[in-house]
């Protein structure tokens, strides 16, 4: 039987989601997962590695010609303990911003030097501070990417693929990933495409979540409420700060190309809500400090200062505490 080698950390929606796809085009891959009752899944010798097996439930996006409505594929997944880590190549990581220097930070050590590490989350901040770990060790590298595919987690193993979306994937630092591991995740996830410059997608995204998240979660309204006149300077502003603050990293944006982007987006999910209006109905942390934070956190490496996105982080964490 070939090793799984390419694991995933973060076994929620997008996780579930992942792994799945690399699954149905053959790949060998795992969960590297919490055990259940919290603490991450141990065992004892590396011959126990496959041991437990996660029974899971996908319920894909489109339905087969033969039938019109989607039917849940029920499947297993190796758990891969995390002793047993040596035939690991490629970490695919999809816990949210905030978890990944947690959930990361412990198993570094003991992956082996040439097992690439993926970052696959919303907002920013964290490859910066991964990047210098990265670096330390030969052969190790890091790529950064981001996806539009929408998914539901229905329950702890059970999701629904809720929406096609672009998933852009590139270098960050260190040894690239190789080849090999390139295309299969490119063939196993629908429109996805492997960038040369990965930061600027990353604050292309990073600008639709800052201008849509935090103004859906303060008045508690799906995202097509955005197109309502009302929002136009707030949204205006957030973006000059976030472009302003780009530039100043070496990363020029075109604003109005990316002004058009945000209302394309509020138009597209009208009837959604988004992420952060969720996180904050269920009382459940934000991404905030890694999407409009992260605005604020650059503004003030360069010394400037980036008060549209700074108010809009005090006000979400002002819900959080009143809720
Ligand atoms: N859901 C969606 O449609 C989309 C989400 N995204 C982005 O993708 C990222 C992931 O989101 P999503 O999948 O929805 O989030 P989830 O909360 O569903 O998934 C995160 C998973 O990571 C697990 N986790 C957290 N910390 C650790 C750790 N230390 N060790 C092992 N596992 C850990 C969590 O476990 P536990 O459940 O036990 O806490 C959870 O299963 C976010 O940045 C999100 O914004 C992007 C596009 C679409
Ligand atoms: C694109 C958007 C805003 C869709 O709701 C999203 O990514 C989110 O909710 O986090």
């Amino acid at each position: 039987m070939r090793a799984v080698d390419i694991a995933i950390l973060g076994a929620g929606a997008v996780g579930q989601l992942i792994c799945r796809q690399l699954i149905a085009a053959g790949e060998h891959v795992g969960f590297i997962a919490r055990h259940p009752h919290g603490s991450v899944s141990q065992q004892n010798s590396q011959a126990q590695q496959y041991s437990q097996s996660q029974p899971l439930s996908f319920t894909p996006l489109v339905a087969s010609e033969a039938n019109n409505s989607p039917q849940p594929i029920d499947y297993c997944v190796p758990i891969v303990a995390t002793n047993a880590l040596d035939h690991l190549r490629l970490v695919v990581v999809c816990v949210k911003a905030y978890q990944v220097i947690d959930a990361l930070l412990p198993l570094l050590n003991q992956l082996p030097r040439q097992c690439h590490i993926l970052l696959l989350h919303n907002g920013m901040g964290p490859h910066l501070a991964i990047a210098p770990l990265i670096e330390k060790v030969d052969n190790r590298g890091l790529s950064l990417g981001t996806t539009s595919q929408g998914v539901l987690r229905q329950a702890r193993w059970q999701i629904k693929h809720t929406g096609k979306g672009l998933t852009q994937l590139g270098h960050f630092t260190g040894t690239e990933l190789a080849e090999h591991y390139r295309n299969a995740i490119l063939t196993a996830i629908p429109n996805s495409e492997w960038v040369n410059a990965i930061v600027p997608c990353l604050w292309q995204k990073l600008a639709v979540n800052a201008a849509i998240n935090p103004l859906t979660a303060l008045h508690q309204c799906p995202n097509g409420a955005l197109a309502k006149a009302d929002f136009n300077e707030i949204i205006k502003g957030i973006l000059d700060e976030l472009v302003m603050v780009a530039a100043q990293d070496g990363v020029p944006l075109d604003k109005p190309l990316l002004h058009d982007r945000i209302y394309q987006v509020i138009q597209l999910t009208a009837a959604n809500f988004s992420s952060m209006h969720q996180d904050v109905a269920h009382q459940r942390q934000t991404e905030i400090d890694q999407i409009n934070g992260y605005i604020c956190e650059r503004a003030q490496a360069h010394g400037l200062t980036a008060p549209i996105n700074a108010k809009l982080c005090e006000q979400i964490k002002l819900l959080a505490v009143t809720a």
